[in-house]
């Protein structure tokens, strides 16, 4: 079997893993409006490419939060790796430090979190979800920052867990984190409110990014509240169905934003292609979520590197056919108006 693109890993992962588990992994919530338009608004989306520029070289090195990294593609935070690979996490961040970019960790993983930075060799952020007790919450910041992560990602579309169907038909329940003794981790905190950026940032000398963003109002009030970045994100069409797709809300949220903090932007992305447009729409890098663990469940730390090195080398070609061979050159008069 050869892997010509990201889209190759999927059949196979499928083939490779629990149905349950796939489902999962695949679905999203109620009739899986949104996320069937996560992709499709890409292709509604048009480039203008500009020629004669010399493109010898295309450079898609980046720094996110000043952490360097060999592109502007991260890896979305997904819970429970070990449903694609006995190693989970760790496995995970094997690939993703030889692609040489960097781990969203989630809060609700296979591994736990010290050990995870373990097996990482480039930069890591915790995702983090908050639940009722507040000792959790700190206890897990704490141990994040101790283990040498260099963001907190605050998750904040999750009020409730989503209604995802293909998991009750399945009869399919999470289970318990690896990082915390939480017994039921779909029950997080639905009074969470902004006032909590201003008390978790006393948590932590690290930046929070709040992730699940999807207004220039919200994008406001989480600057408002001491914000470090944002999230543009509808959770890969898991949470709210017929919520906006990132793409159609990130220039809002960038607006808004006014160059205050980096935007960054998830949901669909499966494309070179998918990253320029994210990037001229004023992205300053994408997370990627479900082929990553395509890539985990066919293939281990070789999978999730050869997803991310495909990805890579889609978006060096794309820039290189849009004459835009530096990411700053990556402009919205890339965009068809
Ligand atoms: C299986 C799965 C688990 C996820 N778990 C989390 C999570 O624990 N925390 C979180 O903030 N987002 C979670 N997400 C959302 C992703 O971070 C991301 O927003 C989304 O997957 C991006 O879309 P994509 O899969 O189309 O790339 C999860 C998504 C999937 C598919
Ligand atoms: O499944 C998810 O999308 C997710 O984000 C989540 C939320 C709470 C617990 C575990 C996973």
């Amino acid at each position: 079997m050869q892997y010509f693109n990201v889209m190759d890993y999927e059949a196979p992962a499928q083939a490779r893993m629990n149905a349950a588990h796939w489902d999962y992994y695949a679905g999203g919530s109620g009739d899986e409006i949104t996320l069937h338009a996560n992709r499709a608004i890409f292709d509604h989306i048009r480039l203008r490419p500009r020629m004669l520029v010399d493109v010898t070289t295309c450079d898609t090195s980046t720094s996110v939060l000043g952490s360097p990294v060999s592109m502007p593609i991260l890896v979305a935070p997904t819970a429970q790796h070990g449903f694609a690979h006995p190693e989970g996490e760790c496995e995970t961040a094997r690939g993703v430090g030889q692609a040489g970019t960097l781990l969203t960790a989630s809060s609700v993983s296979s591994r736990r979190l010290e050990d995870v930075a373990a097996a990482a060799s480039g930069p890591l952020w915790f995702q983090l979800y908050v639940f009722d007790d507040n000792t959790i919450t700190v206890d897990v910041v704490q141990r994040a920052e101790q283990a040498g992560y260099k963001a907190i990602v605050l998750t904040v579309d999750v009020p409730r867990f989503g209604n995802r169907e293909r998991d009750l038909r399945n009869a399919f329940h999470l289970p318990v984190s690896a990082n915390f003794d939480v017994p039921d981790v779909t029950k997080l905190k639905p009074s969470l409110t902004w006032r909590d950026l201003a008390w978790l940032k006393s948590l932590t000398s690290l930046p929070i990014l709040v992730k699940g963003v999807l207004t220039g109002e919200d994008t406001i009030l989480a600057l408002e509240h001491g914000a470090d970045g944002i999230v543009v994100s509808n959770h890969g069409g898991r949470q709210l169905d017929g919520a906006i797709t990132s793409l159609e809300a990130l220039p809002e949220v960038v607006e808004a934003s006014s160059g205050r903090c980096e935007v960054y932007f998830d949901g669909g992305i499966r494309r070179g292609t998918d990253v320029i447009k994210a990037l001229a729409l004023g992205a300053h890098a994408v997370l990627v979520g479900r082929p990553v663990l395509w890539g985990l469940a066919v293939n281990g730390q070789e999978g999730v590197r050869h997803v991310l090195e495909l990805l890579r080398n889609e978006l060096e070609l794309a820039m290189a056919l849009c004459g835009a061979p530096t990411l700053k050159q990556i402009t919205p008069t890339l965009i068809r108006r």
